[in-house]
């Protein structure tokens, strides 16, 4: 190279430099009203996330802490801005549909872009409103009620399951549940059963459990963050193939259902007129029904939405049935109020199906599960993108492209939100004990908040007051402590081990 070259090059260079720095420190006097947590040169705070998905909750707490009353916290990552919150006023502000502007997510979704495609979840602006338009009718209670027979049948096969556990001194149920809670979602999401409860681990339920573990690698592997240097690694071409493998299936379902609504449009208007009671509709026909600008969705728009439905609605659920069943067993007193609420309800015979009607009469096993979302949040953490500045209060700025991280755990547990706020009290749901909706955020407020939640309440009461009718739960032996992953969804590391005896 010669010399005016290399000179140029060298110019630019510092050019980029420059202006990078000067970036840098416009975005940190606009955030001089936020307390900055110092880091170390280049990488900042990052360094403190490098502890795996046990050490997460316990790193941004503390990152949280040092702001003191304020509840949140500036850091960066290489120089990218992250505001860490737990102060629910400022919550308010982020979640609330004041905050339009607020609802597109962070850059720590794109992960899950490659399996979801842009969904729901992970879509933004404009196709994030068409498509919550367009879903929003899907959860609808008349829809919701004829999903209860798939939590029922479903529900059955896992007390069945259960029964190889009795008297055993631990075991581990959450992969029972997880299993169950795979099938429900799969027939409802897309009006097929897999059975994964029934039959050896198949190519589908592995690809969705390889995808998880691999959306949560990549976002704490320094390597595998980056797009560039993803494909150098094993995990991409074990992506690509279960991938496929989910993609694969969730289109060869599309493709049967699509045919077999054309071939019966008669059947279908029957259907219109009676939900429910002719045949049940899946999220994936109400998907196929569904026009934009008068235009039916293609393939890919509803692969999509599927595809996030299997994602977001199995796991959760089963971390957060999980966890209600471990603090059952660990308090007894709690078991036998919600265990005598089941009593009234189905006095006459214990395994009457568990009919709509009936999960709206489980008001005390509905505080329980509040309870144990508010202490074991499915999703602990979710964030948001700052795509312009925007003015939160008294002309504190947020600047572009910060990344606002909602500390849903932190929040919940916070003694200024809750008394005793460590403890398993689900009674404190009979009055209203948190300060503020935003006090309280398992399923996040706002325009954005969790479109699954009514219908995840109702798989959870089906699921647990099956397994508490059926099992006296009890503590493990040896005693079993739980140790918190902030995994894709807030897990136990090792196991929800209990103890179960026919009742
Ligand atoms: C205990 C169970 C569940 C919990 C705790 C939960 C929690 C959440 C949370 C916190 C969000 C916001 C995430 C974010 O902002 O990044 C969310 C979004 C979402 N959830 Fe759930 N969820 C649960 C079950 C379900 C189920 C069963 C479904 C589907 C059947 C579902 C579908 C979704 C979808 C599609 C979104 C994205 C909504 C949007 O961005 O408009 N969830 N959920």
């Amino acid at each position: 190279m010669g010399f005016v070259a290399e000179l140029s090059a060298a110019v630019v260079l510092i050019g980029i430099v420059y202006w990078w720095f000067k970036n840098v420190n416009t975005v940190r006097n606009k955030l001089r009203w936020c307390v900055k947590k110092p880091g170390v040169p280049i990488l900042g705070n990052a360094l403190e996330f490098t502890g795996g998905s046990t050490e997460h909750l316990k790193t941004i707490g503390r990152c949280i802490e040092y702001s003191k009353e304020k509840k949140f916290t500036y850091i960066e990552f290489v120089y990218r801005p992250i505001i860490l919150i737990s102060n629910y006023k400022f919550l308010e502000f982020v979640l609330s549909s004041n905050s339009l502007k607020l609802i597109d997510k962070s850059d720590d979704y794109t992960y899950l872009v490659p399996w979801l495609g842009t969904g729901l979840l992970t879509s933004g602006g404009g196709k994030w409103k068409t498509r919550r338009r367009i879903l929003t009718p899907a959860f609808h209670f008349q829809i919701l009620e004829q999903f209860v027979e798939v939590f029922e049948s479903n529900g059955n096969i896992m007390v069945n399951r259960l029964k190889e556990e009795v008297d055993k001194n631990s075991f581990d149920i959450y992969p029972y549940i997880t299993l169950c809670t795979l099938d429900i979602i799969c027939e409802t999401a897309m009006g097929v059963s897999i059975n994964a409860q029934d039959k050896k681990e198949s190519e589908y339920v592995r690809s969705v459990k390889e995808m998880c573990r691999i959306i949560v690698e990549r976002s704490f592997s320094p390597i595998e963050m980056f797009d560039t240097l993803f494909p150098l690694s094993r995990n991409y071409k074990i992506q690509n193939q279960a991938i496929k493998v989910l993609h694969n299936n969730t289109y060869s379902v599309i493709r049967q259902r699509r045919k077999e609504l054309e071939e019966s449009k008669k059947q279908l208007v029957e259907i219109e007129d009676d939900v429910g009671t002719k045949k049940r509709m899946a999220f994936l026909d109400l998907l196929l029904k569904a026009t934009v600008d008068n235009k039916p969705l293609s393939n890919e728009d509803i692969r999509e939405e599927v595809d996030t439905f299997m994602f977001e609605g199995h796991d959760t659920t089963a971390s957060a049935i999980s966890f209600a069943i471990y603090l059952l067993a660990n308090h007894p007193e709690e078991q036998k109020k919600a265990y005598e609420e089941l009593n009234l309800i189905f006095a006459d015979d214990k395994n009457r199906p568990t009919g709509h009607r009936y999960l709206q009469e489980m008001k005390y096993l509905e505080n329980v599960i509040k309870e144990t979302l508010r202490l074991y949040p499915s999703v602990p953490f979710y964030a948001r993108m700052v795509n312009e500045d925007i003015e939160y209060e008294d002309g504190k700025v947020i600047p572009k492209d910060t990344s606002l991280v909602i500390f849903a755990y932190g929040v919940n547990r916070d003694k200024d939100n809750f008394k005793d706020p460590d403890s398993f009290i689900p009674s404190r749901f009979d009055g209203i004990d948190g300060k503020s909706p935003y006090s309280y955020l398992p399923f996040s407020a706002g325009p954005r908040n969790c479109i699954g939640q009514k219908f995840a309440m109702l798989e959870m009461k089906s699921t647990i007051s099956k397994i508490i009718r059926n099992y006296e739960l009890l503590p493990s032996i040896p005693e079993h402590k739980i140790v918190l992953a902030a995994e894709t969804v807030l897990k136990s590391a090792n196991g929800i081990k209990i103890r179960i005896k026919k009742r």
